[in-house]
């Protein structure tokens, strides 16, 4: 499929252009006398702020960002809080759901199976290809917790790459939103007429794999300076091409090794305020993952370096964590597992299958309970009320996206643990006066990890995106927080200092490329950390307002 590029009629002349390359200014006279930028921003907010529905308000945005960038991403950096739920989850959910029925214009690049043998030649459509430095790509296969969504898929790389603008400044001219069309299973969609990718179902794995060798290979032919993010991918398929590609290429997975940063950097502030309360050694932590999908097993992977970091054997950290799936409690002696959870099964059980999670919590007895299995509600009034009798700290992180499939909410979280609970979620929650007092939810999601870790990688020109990269964005964020951030209980920053995280977690990265020796930008080397982040921050593009 070759991409369309829109018509775009200026002065008479047709001429072709793709989002987000900004439509030239109109020449004098074609806009009112007063049109000013700062005032402009004021009145494309108050627009906003008048359409009731946060769909409504994603198309608004989407149309903004694709008119004038500047003022979109102006608006966006004054007021993150209020515009990344508009622009990712929850309402990018909606925004895929509905890809089909409510698209307008071409924003990013669509490579379907029947151009494999041709993959090259499509790429080369695209009209930014020297400046391309990141891409997120996604197959649409499993799409937040709303399952395979095909070419629906596409608004999730787009909103990341959002994110990467806002949050680590890098150009709006060098992102490549990619969505692969590899068919879908989706059989609401195949039906449907206004459906925009391909009638069939997926391939094969065998035939997908042939696919993305070709996709990988011609994408570093064409865009020998790009990173490249692997963004939702059913679980089978996240953990096979991350490991078929990760040494060979610079990319890294967002859903296990985003997810795992992000979560680890969250567990490690909470886990401190719990032992805190309780006199718990941070060794002796117990955490319990009900989901054991692509995000629950690449969180438990990273959660191994909090407790190696604290000084445990690998063999030590492993026996620290338990894992739930639709089955119950994941254990060897239960039979045929799925290659993924094989690493975090239990050896130490060999009874009946457990499926009742209070039971599950009374076997445990975690201090953590870590929720990614899409399945909203399933930290009930009991569990949560079983976590707080369990501990004086209960950690509870329902992870799960969009919002309608957390696992619980913060005010359930609060009023079920007497306001004790330690809580991130992976969609934003409101805060709550709990008996005079503010709480506030974190939000554990990997858009924290990746536009730092993101710009750390293409600045240190990193050949391949290593586990200590990863780790370093972890703890670049963990270490991020202010001491007013701090006393209000906080387990991750504010949002609206994104820029400043991004910062310091670049700057962590670069470091950890420099000493795995996978870097190169050699200059980068011999400049002070002070310099280096002054060097960061230099290189993040700012909306001209
Ligand atoms: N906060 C964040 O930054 C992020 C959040 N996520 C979210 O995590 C969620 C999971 O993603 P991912 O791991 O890729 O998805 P998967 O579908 O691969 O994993 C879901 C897991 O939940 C398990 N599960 C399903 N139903 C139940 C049930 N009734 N009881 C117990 N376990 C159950 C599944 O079990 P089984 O294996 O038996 O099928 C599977 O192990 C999504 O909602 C996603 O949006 C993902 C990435 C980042
Ligand atoms: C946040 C994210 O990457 C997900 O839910 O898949
Ligand atoms: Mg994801």
């Amino acid at each position: 499929m070759t991409i369309v590029l829109t018509p775009y009629w200026s002065n008479g002349v047709q001429k072709l252009r793709m989002a987000p390359q900004p439509p030239p200014k109109p020449a004098h006279g074609l806009t009112p006398p007063a049109l000013d930028g700062s005032i402009h921003a004021l009145r494309c907010l108050a627009q906003l702020r008048s359409k009731d529905k946060n769909i409504e308000k994603y198309i608004y945005l989407t149309q903004l960002k694709d008119a004038d960038p500047d003022i979109f991403y102006k608006l966006c950096l004054e007021n993150m809080a209020e515009f990344t739920p508009l622009i990712y989850t929850p309402t990018v959910g909606d925004a895929c759901i509905q890809f089909s029925q409510n698209y307008r214009r071409p924003e990013g690049l669509f490579i379907s199976y029947k151009d494999k043998g041709k993959i090259g030649s499509v790429l080369k459509n695209w009209p930014r290809i020297n400046e391309a430095r990141i891409s997120v790509v996604t197959d649409g296969s499993r799409i937040l917790g709303l399952g395979d969504l095909g070419v629906n898929g596409m608004p999730i790389s787009i909103g990341k790459l959002s994110l990467y603008i806002a949050g680590a400044g890098i150009r709006p001219s060098s992102t490549v939103p990619i969505c692969l069309d590899l068919g879908t299973n989706n059989e609401k969609f195949l039906e449907d007429p206004l459906y925009l990718g391909l009638r069939q179902k997926r391939v094969s794995e065998a035939e997908m794999t042939e696919f993305m060798d070709e996709f990988m290979h011609e994408m570093s032919v064409l865009f020998p300076k790009l990173l490249i993010q692997f963004e939702d991918f059913a679980t089978e398929k996240a953990f096979l091409y991350l490991e078929r590609f990760r040494e060979k290429y610079p990319l890294f997975n967002d859903d296990i090794q985003g997810t795992g940063a992000v979560v680890l950097s969250g567990f490690l502030n909470a886990a401190k305020l719990s032992s805190a309360a309780s006199g718990l050694l941070m060794t002796a932590h117990r955490i319990l993952f009900f989901g054991a999908g692509s995000a629950g097993v690449g969180v438990a992977m990273q959660l191994m370096s909090f407790f190696t970091l604290q000084g445990l054997s690998v063999q030590e950290a492993r026996e620290r964590i338990w894992f739930v799936d639709s089955q119950g409690m994941v254990y060897t002696a239960r039979g045929r597992l799925a290659e993924h959870k094989k690493y975090f099964a239990r050896n130490d059980y060999n009874g009946e299958p457990m499926t009742d999670l209070l039971d599950i919590l009374d076997y445990v007895k975690p201090t953590a309970l870590l929720g990614l299995s899409t399945i909203s509600g399933a930290f009930s009034t009991e569990v949560l009320q079983t976590m707080a009798a369990l501990n004086p700290r209960p950690i509870v992180f329902p992870l799960s996206n969009p919002v309608r499939l957390s696992e619980c909410s913060f005010e359930d979280a609060v009023v079920n643990t007497q306001g004790k609970v330690l809580f991130a979620s992976g969609s934003p929650f409101p805060e709550i006066d709990f008996d005079g007092k503010m709480l506030y939810p974190g939000q554990g999601n990997n858009m924290y990890i990746f536009p730092g870790l993101g710009m750390g990688a293409i600045l240190s020109r990193a050949s391949s995106v290593t586990d200590s990269m990863v780790e370093a964005s972890s703890l670049g964020l963990a270490n991020s927080l202010t001491p007013e951030e701090h006393a209000m209980g906080l387990l991750y920053p504010q949002v609206e200092r994104i820029r400043e995280i991004s910062v310091a977690i670049a700057t962590s990265v670069i470091r950890a490329a420099q000493k795995a020796g996978v870097d190169r930008s050699p200059d980068l080397r011999s400049m002070s950390d002070a310099d280096l982040a002054t060097f960061v921050a230099s290189k993040m593009w700012q909306p001209q307002v």
